[in-house]
């Protein structure tokens, strides 16, 4: 493999970003987090079979180490993901391969069983399919997915996972909430966005769609979409808003767009479920304040077992 040193440079305004948000003690390991192939972090899907532990037994000659806090969650090497991704436990839905810091947005939406739950940006399916599993497949997921493509593809991956309790919708998310307000006891949206927890020094073409002037576009996107999350979340609800981006104006500056415009959403602390390498969200960026509960919000570190992530979680009003 090639020296860090041989690798190319990350985009120099992503570099830039990075000296703006990570403290000096936490760099030189988020910088080689670029360098190498992550660990692979899997689940057990109990909607296909109850029992974690057999399951993984059944995995062997791989021997994956349980990570701690999180029931049926699972780690490997890096170079164990060939073998895994391809395996038939795999392949027939018994585990699925999931980031940590993704399945942390289901713990933070925390779904009920029996409950009304909108996933708004719902393909491939991974979130939709830990949610139902959380819920037992009781209740109600109204997964919401506009990209003909990735609707089929959210359709199959449900299917193979047992997901029962989903309708799919091929729909615009940005309309959802003018169609359905107030009518959910929970809402997710992950949202589409500039894709930089995917960024690898070992491929290039990681960043190839990448720009400070793609960062403005899906911000504007996101800002749509968090409207009608917000529009079609109850009285009373919780709303977690997610991505795979480092830059704020994607993550914070878009929920403070939003708040400003409501005063029903309160920011709320995330029901953490395992001890992931995080900072607390800004409540400043490019010289102007942000809202002070901003701090509640969370930006998971890009580390050698974790990507970035941004998850906010947000409570309407009574
Ligand atoms: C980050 S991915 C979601 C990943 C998914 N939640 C999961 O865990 O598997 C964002 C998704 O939003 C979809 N999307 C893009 N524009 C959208 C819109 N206007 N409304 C709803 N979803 C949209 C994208 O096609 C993509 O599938």
């Amino acid at each position: 493999m090639n020296a860090p040193a041989d690798l190319p440079p990350l985009p120099p305004a992503f570099v830039a970003l990075l000296d703006a948000l990570v403290p000096p003690a936490w760099r030189p390991r988020v910088d080689a987090s670029y360098t190498a192939p992550k660990a692979v972090v899997f689940r057990h899907n109990p909607l296909r079979a109850p029992d974690a532990a057999a399951v993984v037994a059944a995995l062997a000659p791989l021997q994956p180490e349980p990570v701690a806090g999180m029931a049926g969650v699972y780690r490997l090497p890096a170079h164990d993901r060939q073998a895994l991704t391809h395996h038939p436990l795999v392949s027939d839905g018994y585990l699925y391969l999931q980031g940590i810091a993704s399945m942390a947005a289901v713990w933070a939406l925390d779904p009920q069983p029996g409950e009304e739950i909108l996933d708004l940006a719902a393909a491939p399916g991974g979130k939709t399919a830990l949610i139902a599993a959380r819920m037992g497949n009781t209740g109600r997921i109204a997964a919401v997915e506009p990209v003909r493509a990735r609707f089929f593809r959210l359709k199959a991956n449900l299917q193979r996972l047992g997901v029962r309790c989903a309708q799919l919708y091929l729909k615009d998310g940005a309309q959802v909430g003018r169609l359905v307000p107030q009518r959910f006891d929970r809402v997710l949206l992950d949202a589409p966005c500039s894709s930089e927890a995917q960024f690898t020094r070992l491929d290039p073409a990681s960043w190839a769609h990448w720009s400070p002037r793609k960062v403005r576009a899906s911000a504007a996107v996101q800002a749509r979409l968090l409207r009608s999350a917000a529009q079609a979340l109850k009285p009373g609800g919780v709303l977690v808003y997610s991505t795979c981006s480092l830059s704020p104006q994607e993550d914070e500056c878009v929920v403070d767009a939003l708040l400003r415009e409501r005063d029903d959403l309160v920011p709320e602390a995330l029901p953490w479920p395992v001890d992931l390498p995080a900072l607390p969200g800004l409540t400043t960026w490019d010289g102007a304040p942000l809202h002070p509960g901003l701090a509640l919000t969370r930006r998971v570190l890009p580390t050698e077992w974790t990507d970035a992530f941004f998850l906010c979680r947000l409570r309407k009003r009574g």
